[in-house]
C-alpha cells in the first residue's frame, strides 16, 4: 500500500541553504543578479515543491542545493555540514531527462553507481530492481533513441533511485511531457516513492505548475521577484492520494495562485525599483491573448475565478498566468486572489469598434507598459522617428538573457503594432514611430518612471543601468 507521507511531524533538517545570492555574467559582459537572500531548509520525509515563474531561478536553486554550483555567496549545508561539491546522498532528474544516448537503459542506470566504484554485480542487481521498480522492464537493452519522452523520463527516475538518495532533487520533470504521460509518471513516481521503507528521504521539486505543487508537496515555496528570494510558504494539509476537485485541493491552487500574482512581500517599499522594462518585463501574453482574455471574462458576466476558468478551459492554471498578468499590467482586468474582474478600461476595450479600441489599446500600453512607452519614448527622440531594433536589444539585455531580451522585444512589437503605436520592419531591422504615437507624447512626461529610456534623448537611455541589488 502506498504510504500516506507527511504532513506528519518533521523530521530532522536534512538540507538547507541559508543567505544565498547568486550573481552571473550577463551577455553583455555586465552581471545578472538571479538570487537573493535565499533561506530554505528541507526536513527528512518531507516533499517540498519550489514554484515559480520561469527565469524565477529556480533551476539555479536546485543545483545550488545539489552542490553543482558554488553559490556566489551564502551557505549550503547538508546534514549540517557545509557542501562544497556534489552532494553523493543527493540524485537529480532533469526536465530533459539528460540521458547518455550512446548507453542502452541499464548503462545509463548503472552510470551514477559506476563513478562511485559500487561492484559489478551488485551494481547490476541494484539497476535491475530500479528499473523494475518504475516499470521499464524489456527496455534494459534498449537506446535512448528507441524510448517515447516518458519511458525517457522513467529512466532518469531510475538513474536516480538507483542511487538510493537520501535527496531527491527534481527540475520540473513532467514538463517536457504531454499531459496524460506527466500525468500518469506522477502518480507512479509517488505510489514508488511511498513504497519505499526508508521514512527520511526527501524530495525536492521545482515546478511552474501550482496544480502539481499541489498535488504532490507538503510545503509549497513561492519563489519570486527579481532577484528571486522565496516570498511565501503555504504547508499542504491535505491527505493523499489528492483529489483535484476536492474543494481543499481547491483552495490551495486559488491561495497560492493568489500568492504568485500578488506583490511581493513588502513592495512597494523605499528600495523599491520604479517599474521599468527591467524590473517590470511585459507578461508572455499576444494583444491577441489579450482579446480572448478579456472576451471570456465579459462573457462570465465581468467576473471570474482564474482556477475555474482554467479548469473551463482545460489549460493548466500557469498557462493564464502571463495573459492575466498582461491584462492587469494595462489595467484592463483587476486581480484580487483568485477572482479577477474586468475594469471600466477593460469594458471600454472590449466594446470599441476596431479604431477606437487600437487607440485605446494605445495609450493603456504607453501609459502602463514599461517597455512599449520606453520604445515610443525613445523613437520620439530620435530625429527620424526610426531606430535600429538592435538598439533596444542592448538596453535589454542589460537585465535579460538574449532569448529573454529578444522575447521582450517581440512582444513590445506585437502591442505596438496593434495600438499602432510604431511598426517594426524586418528587412532593416528598424522600429518606426507611427503617427497615432506622436500624438501620446504628452502622456510621457517625467515623472511616471522608466528605468530605461527616460531622459531627453536616446544617448541618455543608454546610460541607464538595470537596477541595484537592495
Ligand atoms: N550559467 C548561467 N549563466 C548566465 N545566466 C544564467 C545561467 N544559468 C541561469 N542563468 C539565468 O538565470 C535566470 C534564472 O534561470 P533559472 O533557469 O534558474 O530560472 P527558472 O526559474 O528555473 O526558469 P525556467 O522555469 O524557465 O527553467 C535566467 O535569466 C537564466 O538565463
Amino acid at each position: 500500500m502506498t504510504k500516506v507521507y507527511s504532513t506528519q511531524p518533521p523530521g530532522r533538517v536534512l538540507a538547507s541553504v541559508e543567505q544565498i545570492a547568486q550573481i552571473f555574467p550577463s551577455a553583455d559582459g555586465g552581471t545578472l543578479q538571479v538570487l537573493d537572500g535565499v533561506n530554505l531548509t528541507i526536513r527528512e520525509g518531507e516533499i517540498v515543491a519550489l514554484l515559480g515563474r520561469s527565469g524565477s531561478g529556480k533551476s539555479t536553486l536546485l543545483r545550488i542545493l545539489a552542490g553543482l554550483l558554488q553559490p556566489s555567496s551564502g551557505e549550503v549545508r547538508y546534514r549540517g555540514v557545509p557542501v562544497a561539491e556534489a552532494e553523493p546522498a543527493v540524485a537529480m532528474v532533469f526536465q530533459s531527462f539528460a540521458l547518455m544516448p550512446w548507453l542502452t537503459v541499464l548503462e545509463n542506470v548503472e552510470l551514477g553507481l559506476r563513478a562511485a566504484a559500487v561492484p559489478r554485480a551488485e551494481r547490476r542487481a541494484r539497476a535491475l530492481a530500479a528499473i523494475d521498480a518504475i516499470g521499464l522492464d524489456g527496455f534494459e537493452t534498449a537506446y535512448p533513441r528507441e524510448l517515447s519522452g516518458g519511458m525517457a523520463q522513467r529512466v532518469g527516475f531510475a538513474r536516480a533511485f538507483v542511487q538510493r538518495p537520501d535527496l531527491l532533487l527534481m527540475d520540473e520533470p513532467f514538463s517536457a511531457l504531454d499531459v496524460l504521460t506527466g500525468e500518469n509518471l506522477r502518480s507512479e513516481l509517488m505510489a514508488v516513492w511511498g513504497e519505499r521503507e526508508l521514512a527520511d528521504q526527501s524530495i525536492c521539486i521545482v515546478t511552474h505548475s501550482i496544480e502539481e505543487a499541489v498535488q504532490l508537496a507538503d510545503r509549497v515555496l513561492v519563489l519570486g521577484g527579481s532577484p528571486g528570494t522565496i516570498q511565501a510558504e503555504l504547508p499542504i494539509h491535505i491527505p493523499r492520494p489528492r483529489d483535484k476537485r476536492s474543494p481543499t485541493f481547491e483552495a490551495a491552487v486559488d491561495k497560492l495562485y493568489a500568492l504568485l500574482t500578488g506583490r511581493p512581500a513588502g513592495a512597494p517599499g523605499a528600495h523599491t525599483p520604479l517599474p521599468g522594462p527591467l524590473t517590470h518585463p511585459l507578461p508572455e501574453a499576444t494583444s491577441g491573448g489579450l482579446a480572448g482574455l478579456v472576451e471570456i471574462v465579459v462573457a462570465h458576466g465581468g467576473q471570474t475565478d482564474l482556477p475555474d476558468l482554467a479548469d473551463e478551459l482545460s489549460f493548466d492554471i500557469d498557462a493564464l498566468l502571463p495573459l492575466v498578468d498582461a491584462a492587469s499590467m494595462l489595467g484592463l482586468l483587476e486581480v484580487d486572489g483568485a477572482q479577477s474582474f474586468i475594469t471600466d478600461a477593460g469594458h471600454a476595450w472590449h466594446w470599441a469598434g476596431i479604431q477606437e479600441s487600437k487607440a485605446s489599446f494605445a495609450h493603456l500600453a504607453v501609459t502602463r507598459a514599461p517597455l512599449v512607452r520606453t520604445i515610443v519614448k525613445a523613437l520620439e527622440n530620435s530625429d527620424t522617428g526610426t531606430l535600429r531594433a538592435d538598439f533596444f536589444r542592448d538596453l535589454l539585455r542589460r537585465g535579460f538573457n538574449e532569448a529573454d531580451a529578444e522575447r521582450q522585444l517581440t512582444l513590445a512589437i506585437d502591442w505596438g503594432r496593434y495600438g499602432e503605436l510604431f511598426d517594426y520592419d524586418a528587412d532593416t531591422d528598424e522600429v518606426m514611430l507611427s503617427e497615432v504615437a506622436s500624438g501620446l507624447a504628452s502622456l510621457l512626461e517625467p515623472g511616471e518612471g522608466t528605468d530605461i529610456g527616460e531622459g531627453t534623448g536616446t544617448g541618455e537611455a543608454t546610460e541607464q543601468k538595470p537596477p541595484e541589488a537592495p
